[in-house]
């Protein structure tokens, strides 16, 4: 696990939009396993910019969600999909045709999340998995004691996911739904490469059970130990933890010029 510690949010944002920019240079059409909340927001800022400026050809690539509110209609402005198509295709210039994801609306949910799963892998499988993570160590909505091998399905949220949540409706948690589709640890996993940024110091403590924890169901992120391409971007408040933080910059500093993250 590469482990990259940034000033600040906008540096982390740059960062990793400067990997995936490299990696639509050599693959155009890549599929791009985006996340939401707040965290990935200054990547797709990022993103944006260098496509806007040329930098990068944003036009051909792919997106896969990552999981999603059950019962939300689709084109409720909270679904992940209405949060993705504002925040990531529209800014990248890219329609629905570019974008997969599982179906929270449907009404045989064990199906779709089959159906999701399958066609992630017939769609090539994703190249870049973009993760945030919970204050609980969860990644997409992967609550605690979730399996490692977990694919996709349905999970119910725990009432902390729930409570961070409510931000996004209104503060009233009464509208957050309980259930949600969640691409599995297992699934997750098999991305190609996988990113998670974490910012701010409420993430300080998931943040150090996901790099120096053991690998445990309690905190699903630490998943990530089990990757062979596996980059953990922090910013200072969310590195404060983090035992290892002087070798992870030395580590960083002296890294080859050849090798991005
Ligand atoms: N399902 C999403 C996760 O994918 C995200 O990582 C997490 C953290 O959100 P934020 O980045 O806003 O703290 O929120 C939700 O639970």
């Amino acid at each position: 696990m590469e482990v990259v510690i940034v000033p600040d949010a906008k540096a982390g944002g740059e960062l990793i939009a400067e990997a995936m920019a490299r990696l639509l240079r050599r693959k155009p059409d890549a599929l791009l396993g985006v996340a939401t909340g707040s965290t990935p927001l200054p990547i797709y800022q990022a993103l944006t910019a260098k496509a806007r400026s040329g930098a990068v050809d944003t036009s051909r690539a792919r997106i896969a969600q990552l999981d999603e509110y059950v019962g939300l209609p689709a084109d409720h402005p909270e679904s992940y999909r209405s949060v993705l198509r504002r925040e990531v295709l529209e800014p990248l210039g890219l329609g629905m045709e570019a974008f997969m994801g599982p179906d929270g609306t449907a009404e045989d949910i064990p199906e779709a999340c089959e159906a999701y799963d399958k066609a992630l892998a017939e769609a090539g499988g994703v190249d870049l998995q973009l993760l945030g993570i919970g204050t609980d160590g969860h990644i997409g909505f992967n609550e605690p004691c979730s399996s490692l091998a977990s694919r996709t399905r349905i999970k119910t949220l725990t009432q902390q996911t729930r409570i961070d949540n409510a931000r996004f409706f209104g503060g009233d948690i009464e509208q957050v739904p309980h259930h949600v589709i969640t691409q599995g640890i297992g699934t997750i996993l098999e991305a190609r490469h996988l990113v998670l940024l974490a910012t701010g110091e409420g993430k300080a403590d998931a943040v150090a059970a996901t790099v120096e924890g053991p690998v445990a169901a309690v905190c699903p992120a630490s998943a990530l130990q089990l990757h062979p391409h596996a980059t953990v971007v922090v910013d200072e408040s969310a590195a404060s933890k983090l035992k290892h933080a002087d070798y992870f910059r030395h580590t960083y500093d002296n890294k080859p010029d050849w090798q991005g993250i």
